[in-house]
């Protein structure tokens, strides 16, 4: 296993301490998160999940793990999800694995959030992960025009297999807007969210309670509620 799937799997664990029988816990998307599913059915925790993706439903299908609708729910108790990038501030940019809609919902739909990563995606400034933006498919070739008009270097995702536009579980497609540096993330994810046909970004400001990085020391940090990461 190589170093950063050895900190995902740490971070994964580490989070298990977060959970307790009985609760309703948001369940995200990607490689960490299927660390953390393996490490809860192994655990003695017995949870009702609420997943963001196809890919996590059919994993907790797999491993036992009993799942419901979010609108079956009154509450989540707390998410657990990974990231693809996160700052100081503890902002992030998230949907790398296309789930960014439904990991928003259930985000902003819970009383805590964990996210676990590995080390490589801790920066000061977020932008080096190319930000994910969730589009609706009629329209989105003027949407790219646009994004490329306000310097965002927008590129449509395309499976690697038949260079199609990958579809997002909820229909949409995916524009990654690589940017490098972010210096404002609140000003971009207000002109995302006033773009007729932009469903949602990968911008998660205000989001994450905790993060959990993986390593031979487990660090944790914490979000400190008056700071906003504007640079
Ligand atoms: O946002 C996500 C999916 O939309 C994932 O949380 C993010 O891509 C991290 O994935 P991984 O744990 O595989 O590195």
């Amino acid at each position: 296993m190589n170093t950063k799937d050895l900190q995902k799997k740490q971070a994964a664990k580490a989070a298990i301490k977060y959970i307790q029988s009985d609760m309703v816990v948001g369940l995200g998307t990607g490689s960490t998160v299927a660390y953390f599913l393996d490490a809860l059915a192994k655990s003695d925790r017995r949870i009702i999940g609420v997943t963001t993706s196809k890919v996590t439903s059919e994993r907790c299908a797999t491993l036992k793990i009993p799942i419901v609708d979010i609108d079956e729910v009154d509450h989540i108790d707390v998410t657990i999800d990974g990231a693809d990038e996160v700052d100081t501030y503890l902002n992030g940019i998230k949907g790398g694995g296309a789930a960014l809609l439904m990991e928003k919902i259930v985000a902003k739909n819970s009383r805590e959030n964990i996210w676990i990563v590995d080390n490589s995606k801790v920066h000061d400034t977020l932008g080096a992960f190319p930000l994910p933006v969730e589009v609706i498919p009629y329209g989105s070739g003027q949407l790219l025009r646009q994004f490329a008009d306000k310097g965002l270097f927008p590129k449509l995702r395309r499976s690697q297999v038949d260079n199609q536009p990958i579809i997002t579980d909820a229909g949409h497609y995916i524009i990654d807007c690589h940017m490098t540096t972010i210096n404002n993330p609140y000003a971009l994810a207000e002109y995302f969210e006033s773009q007729v046909g932009v469903v949602e970004h990968g911008l998660f400001l205000n989001i994450c309670d905790r993060v959990i990085v993986g390593g031979e020391t487990i660090q944790i940090q914490e979000r400190q509620q008056n700071q906003m990461g504007i640079k």
